[in-house]
């Protein structure tokens, strides 16, 4: 499903992180790492957020050679999520919905799941830390994605929602679509029985 191939990537601050030939099959992944190891930076690059020296391939499609159909296939939900704070969540989802044309039903079913209610209505600088990890969380499930990225996805919520969140990701895994998760915490290695479970030290996958 996903390739990596001489993928490499560097900030000006000297951390680096390179992986020689990484292979996905589709299903449940698990990416484990200390603070620091370079689990966003890497899930930033498979997200198309970040640029780097390599190639990524999602189900044969080439995110330099042909990046809007390779991204139209990725979502993902950042461990600390930014927005704008002067936008409601339910400006943001109608600004993607725009984009990416999920149903109605589908966001209603999301904001329930998520336990957000009506709450969306008003301005992200009102959020809590878990709202604004709800918000970002329930973008990442809009539409038809091959791949969601989670990033940390069960920091910051509470106990409720993070079995709600467990049940949501196993059904749609059910439909078809595949995951990456990170944790630095050992506690969720036994969430899921996980397709494959990674761990990075410092830059490179041990
Ligand atoms: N935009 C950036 N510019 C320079 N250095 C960065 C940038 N983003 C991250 N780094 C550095 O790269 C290293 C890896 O960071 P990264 O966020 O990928 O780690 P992580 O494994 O996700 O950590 P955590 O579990 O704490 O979220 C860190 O030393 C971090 O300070």
């Amino acid at each position: 499903m996903l390739n990596l191939h001489n993928f490499h990537k560097s900030y000006s601050s000297g951390f680096s992180i390179s992986v020689d030939q990484l292979t996905l099959e589709p299903g449940l992944h698990l990416i484990k790492g200390a603070n620091g190891s370079g689990k966003s930076t890497l899930l930033k690059a498979i997200a198309g957020i970040h640029d780097f020296q390599g190639e990524i391939n999602l189900l044969g499609v080439s995110i330099k050679k042909d990046p809007v159909s390779y991204r139209k296939m990725v979502n993902f939900s950042e461990a600390e999520p930014v927005f704008p704070e002067f936008l409601s969540l339910d400006e943001l989802i109608n600004f993607t919905a725009s984009v990416i044309l999920p149903d109605k039903k589908q966001i209603d079913e999301l904001k329930e799941k998520l336990d957000i209610g009506d709450y969306s209505e008003n301005p992200i600088s009102s959020y809590s830390s878990g709202m604004l990890k709800k918000s970002a969380l329930l973008l990442a499930f809009l539409g038809n994605p091959k791949l969601i990225i989670l990033d940390e996805p069960f920091t910051t919520i509470d106990l409720a929602t993070q079995r709600h969140l467990k049940e949501l990701i196993l059904s749609k895994l059910n439909e078809g679509i595949s995951f990456i998760l990170t944790s630095h915490l050992a506690d969720f290695e036994d969430l899921f029985e996980y397709t494959s479970t990674m761990e990075i030290k410092n830059g490179s996958f041990v």
